[in-house]
Parts: structure tokens; sequence; C-alpha cells
């Protein structure tokens, strides 16, 4: 593997979502060396970032390559791209890909930066983009770990895992995208680093209504641990390797989203926490807190494979069912006792 300085040299990079992960990782591979085309939906936002070098909306502050350029037009940001980054709201990923799909060069590798399971179907990110696009999975990876856009963007020194069932790919992929503040790992578990991101949402938002509730960290702590236990149960029935679920996109991701007041999912659950309803919550948020849609699908997929998964069913009568959390909490403490 070569170096961080310039290692995605001679790499084109489409990055179709310009959100803050979006925009984030755009910066990413640009510092790394690709060639980068980020595809926004709005035309204003596309000026201002021609115009001023930043994303006004999603990261205010931040300088941004002047070798990164921005179009709303998705035919010209994936002509001729060798990566398409895949950054948009997990539940509309089907929607956007459906029109994207014929735009898409033939073997170009796509990657997903999602973190969510989709509703209906409790489809993985990487399967409905097999599904929409027709790709087969070798062409498929999935960037997952303790990556807060903000901290990234700021150039604070992080890693991640690439996971992709080609070794080449995986290994494209990671030079692609390795500076010296962002160090992709490869690894060849799609389902268990597909999982781990999407569960840990569910997760973060529980740790929120902790903390919104006025709980500290032995509450936050044991929620983490029995999270954890909960995703690798999940994960591996699923058929993840357990060793994934203590990585980067595992107890990584989980760590760093659980603790972080940055955490979309951690914010939302802290306002729900404090008695807000959803629909409140909903009105003043204006980024996507995956878990909160995401956490229906998991305890679906967990009920169709006989699996426990006693938080993530909380969140989902907290969120969705209208139980007050006081009461879920009561419910959560007086289960049977048993071993760890
Ligand atoms: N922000 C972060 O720190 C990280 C986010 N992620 C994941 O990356 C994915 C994208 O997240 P962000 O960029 O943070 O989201 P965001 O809410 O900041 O931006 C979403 C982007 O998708 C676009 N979009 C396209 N179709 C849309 C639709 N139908 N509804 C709403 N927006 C639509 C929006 O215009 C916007 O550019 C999510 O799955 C998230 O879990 C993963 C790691 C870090
Ligand atoms: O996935 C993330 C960090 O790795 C971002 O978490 P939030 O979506 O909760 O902000």
């Amino acid at each position: 593997m070569s170096g961080p300085e310039r290692s995605g040299r001679g790499t084109r990079a489409a990055v179709l979502g310009a959100g803050s992960w979006g925009t984030t990782f755009a910066k990413v591979l640009a510092d790394a060396g690709c060639a980068v085309t980020l595809h926004a939906r709005r035309p204003e936002l596309c000026e201002a970032i021609t115009e001023t070098g930043e994303n006004p909306d999603y990261l205010p502050g931040v300088r941004l390559p002047r070798t990164l350029t921005a179009t709303v037009d998705a035919a010209l940001a994936l002509d001729g791209a060798d990566v398409v980054v895949l950054a948009v709201p997990s539940q509309s990923l089907r929607a956007n890909l459906t029109a994207w799909a014929p735009l898409l060069p033939p073997d170009a590798s796509l990657l997903s930066l999602m973190k969510g399971i989709e509703l209906g179907s409790t489809k993985r990110m990487s399967e409905v983009i097999c599904e929409v696009t027709g790709a087969g999975p070798e062409r498929v990876a999935a960037l997952s770990g303790p990556n807060l856009a903000r901290e990234i963007a700021e150039e604070q020194p992080a890693a991640t895992v690439i996971a992709c069932p080609d070794d080449d790919r995986a290994t494209a992929l990671q030079a692609a995208c390795h500076t010296p503040y962002f160090r992709p790992y490869t690894n060849r578990d799609l389902v268990g680093c597909e999982l781990g991101g999407a569960v840990k949402n569910v997760i973060a938002l529980a740790c929120g209504i902790a903390e919104g509730m006025g709980f500290g960290d032995n509450t936050r702590a044991s929620l983490i641990t029995r999270g954890l236990a909960e995703t690798a149960r999940l994960g591996t029935a699923l058929g993840a390797e357990l060793t994934t679920f203590a990585g980067l996109a595992g107890l990584g991701d989980l760590v760093a989203t659980c603790s972080s007041p940055l955490s979309r999912n951690r914010t939302f659950g802290e306002k729900l926490g404090r008695g807000m309803s959803l629909e409140e919550v909903q009105r003043e948020t204006r980024q996507v807190a995956e878990g909160v849609k995401s956490c229906r699908p998991v305890l679906e997929l967990a009920r169709a494979h006989g699996i426990d998964v006693p938080l993530t069913e909380a969140v989902v009568k907290v969120c969705h069912d209208g139980v007050p959390a006081q009461l879920v909490l009561k419910e959560i403490m007086s289960r049977e006792a048993k071993p760890e």
C-alpha cells in the first residue's frame, strides 16, 4: 500500500450527495489526489461552493480544495468516473439511484457512505445498490467507521474501514481516500461493516434519550456495551464476522457516535429524552438522523432471525409507538436477570 501523500492521483471520483458527509468525503478524496466532482441537487448550493470554495449549508468555515468541482448535472459528474460515491440519506437511495443508474460508467466501483437499513425491504445499502444498478457484488463497497463529518473536514485524525468482497477494489478505494489525516483499513466483511454503521445510529438515539433524561456516564457505557452485544448477535445471525464488531465499524463508530454532541442521532435522542415529541424534533432537524427510520427495519430483521434486540425495541417504542421514555426504561431494567 502506498503512503497517504496523493495516493489517489489518476483516479476520477464522483460524489453524489453534497450534505455534510458527502462534501467532507469529497474533500478527503481531493486531498488524496483524486479528481473529484461533487453532485448537489440545488443550483444555489453549487454556485456557493464554486464561488466561495465552501459549503455554507453543511460545512460553514471549511475551505474545500480548489481541485474539487461542484455540479447539479449528474451525467457530468459521472462521466468517466472510476469511483462513484453514494452519500444521500438511506431512505432516498433507491429513488436517487434509479435516476442515476443509466449514467453509471460500466466498471466503476460503487462506494456507499450510508449508514441505514431500507424501510420495507430491510435491505442493506449495498443490497439496494446491486438491485437497482444490476452491478455485481464485487463492484460494491461500503465505508464505515468513527467519522463525524465536521471533525474530518477539520482534518482531525481518524481511521475508517472500506469493506468490499473484492480485495483489489478495496485496495484501490483505500488508496483513493488515504490522506495524512484519514486512514482507511480494508475489510472483507461487508455485512458486518454495514450493519455496525446502521445499528450504532439506533444505539446513539438510546444514549441521547438517556442523556436527555439526565443520566450520566454509567448509563451511556451500559448502553454502548449492551448495544454492541445486540449488534453482534444480529450481525452474526446475518453472516457477519464477530471480530468486525470489535473494530472501527463496530465499537469505534458506536463509541464516537454515542459520545459526541456532533452526532445528529444522539442529539435527536436527547431532545426526545427531554420530552419533545418525534414530530417536534423532526421539525427542527435539518440533517438526516438515520436511526429514527432504520430502527424499525433493524427490529424487523432481528425478529425475522429470532434475535433479541431489547435496546432497538426500546428506541422503536419511544420514537414510533409514543411510549414515554420513563416507562421504556422501567421495562428494560426489569427484564429477566441473566448471565452476561
Ligand atoms: N455526517 C456524518 O458525520 C456522517 C454521515 N454518514 C452517513 O452518510 C449518509 C449521508 O449523510 P449526511 O451527508 O450527513 O446527510 P445530510 O443530511 O447532511 O445531507 C444529505 C444530502 O443528500 C441530499 N439528498 C438527496 N436526496 C435526498 C432526499 N430525498 N432527502 C433528503 N436529502 C436528500 C441532500 O440534498 C444533501 O445533500 C447518511 O447515511 C449518514 O448516516 C456516515 C458517516 C458520517
Ligand atoms: O456516522 C456518523 C459518525 O461516524 C455520524 O453520526 P450522526 O449521523 O449521528 O451524526
